[in-house]
């Protein structure tokens, strides 16, 4: 690799193939353990006759390249990648604690403490992903996996855009729950679209929807345009502000990332010193 280092030639033969993890659109994912270092992976296989476009191929080498230059403990590691005839192998970090979406689904809400913890270790991931003119676009529950600790680990960078000079881009992505105003009226967008999308997640986090679910997609798109935010009662006041100072049509008055972490309900719910210990812990071990 540039830095030197010998990359090593991986093959399917250097490992351990255990239980199937999850399945996206493309393929699997396996937990594998790599069987010289007993070392435990998440071994994403894609079959290379679905990437029928020469559009899927190049998202494919965006998610590639991007991820694997990126090293922050939120965001879920790319350590390698191979191929066969038939696949192309992805080489990511094993994340013991699961999809959080399906944590959401189980306990519906999550607890103020626990939702401002994610919502601090994601500003610190986009902080990075930003700093390196990385937008996420796709934040979503989905995305997200807990690794070791229960540290919040950002996957799925098959969407990610790097922000060119034209800095705006206009393609559609992402689920419509999730969807900025400014996806749908083309004016093009640029990192604050995380931002929105931070706000949406926080939401959902907490009130167990996303806050403009609706019957049908069209009313999804006219709550996006008209920006109707409602709160139930157990919504804290602090958690109302957050959200409402992110989920704004104007992407330049969405609140930026270093505010979002001295925001009263950041301060008031998230155990940051915990998290910041957690980090420490990962520091040494990797
Ligand atoms: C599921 C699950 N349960 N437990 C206890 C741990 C996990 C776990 N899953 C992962 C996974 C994992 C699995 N599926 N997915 C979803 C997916 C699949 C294919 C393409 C895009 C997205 C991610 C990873 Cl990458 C990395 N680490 C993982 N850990």
């Amino acid at each position: 690799t540039a830095n030197g280092t010998r990359q090593h030639q991986w093959t399917i033969n250097d490992f351990e193939v255990g239980a199937p993890l999850g399945r996206g659109r493309f393929g699997h994912v396996y937990c594998v353990r790599e069987k010289k270092s007993k070392y435990i992976v998440a071994l994403k296989a894609i079959i290379k006759d679905q990437i029928s476009t020469p559009r899927l191929a190049k998202q494919l080498i965006s998610e590639i390249s991007i991820q694997s230059r990126l090293k922050h403990p939120n965001i879920l590691r790319l350590y390698g990648f191979f191929h066969d005839d038939q696949r192309i192998f992805l080489l990511l970090e094993y994340a013991p604690g699961g999809e959080l979406y399906r944590r959401m689904q189980k306990e519906k809400i999550l607890r103020e403490s626990e939702a401002a913890g994610y919502v601090y270790q994601l500003c610190n991931a986009l902080s990075y992903l930003h700093s390196k003119q990385i937008i996420h676009r796709d934040i979503k529950p989905e995305n997200i996996l807990i690794g070791v600790y229960g540290i919040l680990k950002l996957a799925d960078f098959g969407w990610s855009a790097e922000r060119t000079e034209t800095n705006k881009r206009t393609t559609l992505c992402g689920t419509l729950d999730y969807l900025a105003p400014e996806m749908l009226n083309g004016s093009g967008y640029d990192e604050k679209i995380d931002l929105w999308c931070l706000g949406v997640f926080t939401y959902e986090m907490i009130v167990g929807k996303p806050p403009f679910d609706s019957q049908t997609q069209q009313d999804t798109i006219r709550l996006i345009r008209t920006n109707e935010l409602s709160f139930p009662q157990a919504a804290s006041n602090h958690a109302r502000d957050l959200i409402s100072q992110l989920i704004r049509r104007n992407p330049s008055e969405r609140m930026p990332l270093n505010e979002v972490i001295q925001h009263q309900w950041i301060i008031e719910n998230a155990n940051m010193k915990a998290i910041d210990e957690n980090y420490e812990k990962i520091n040494k071990s990797t």
